[in-house]
């Protein structure tokens, strides 16, 4: 397994040992012991959850508040996303800045996010499933968002965004500087 830092303190990309075979492949999609080793990270995951989704959908950014607060560990386990992350921790020296990885049944990749960051990601192929982990249960009044198209961080999804498939209810999420606090 390897892992690689990214420029959002603490959000990582692990890349898992695959091995692959004549009747395809296996891996490790989360091991504890070896997640904490590796990362030097100590995490209780709670919840798992997974979403199908068809091209040009964009889910995001979504993060929950107070003791609701989650960080997450995802992946895709069928086509390919872009997958971004936003740090809103204040107190940290990547506040404000946004990564963006793609992840996909071919590369394997998954992304470790840290509690405090806004996460969203988008379709690129015909449909995609997409899995992740959370240390802390779902919570429909924690919930805060900010918009895809935030002009201030001015991602770029690589996709036109006349093309995107948003809820309703992530259409009318609050621009980065008036998001929910943490
Ligand atoms: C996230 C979530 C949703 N739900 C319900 C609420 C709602 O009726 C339905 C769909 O919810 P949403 O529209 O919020 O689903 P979705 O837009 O896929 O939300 C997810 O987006 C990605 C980007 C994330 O990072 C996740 O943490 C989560 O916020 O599922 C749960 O029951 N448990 C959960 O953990």
């Amino acid at each position: 397994m390897n892992i690689i830092p990214t420029p959002i303190n603490n959000c990582l990309i692990i890349e898992p040992k695959v091995f692959h075979d004549e009747r395809g492949y296996f891996f490790e999609s989360f091991n504890n012991v070896v997640f904490t080793n590796e990362t030097g990270i100590e995490v209780s995951f709670i919840q798992d959850n997974q979403s199908l989704s068809t091209k040009g959908v964009l889910r995001g950014l979504h993060y929950q508040r107070g003791e609701f607060q989650q960080a997450k560990l995802v992946r895709v386990i069928e086509g390919e996303v872009l997958d971004v992350v936003v740090d809103l921790r204040k107190d940290s020296n990547s506040y404000g800045k946004t990564f963006t990885q793609t992840l996909s049944d071919t590369n394997f990749k998954q992304v470790y996010i840290p509690r405090g960051c806004a996460h969203g990601f988008l379709v690129k192929s015909d449909r995609a499933i997409f899995a992740y982990k959370c240390d802390n249960l779902y919570n429909k009044e924690s919930e805060g968002g900010i918009l895809y198209n935030d002009p201030f961080l001015n991602i770029d999804w690589e996709y036109d965004l006349d093309k995107v498939i948003v809820s309703d209810k992530d259409k009318i999420l609050p621009l980065f500087e008036n998001a929910l606090p943490l």
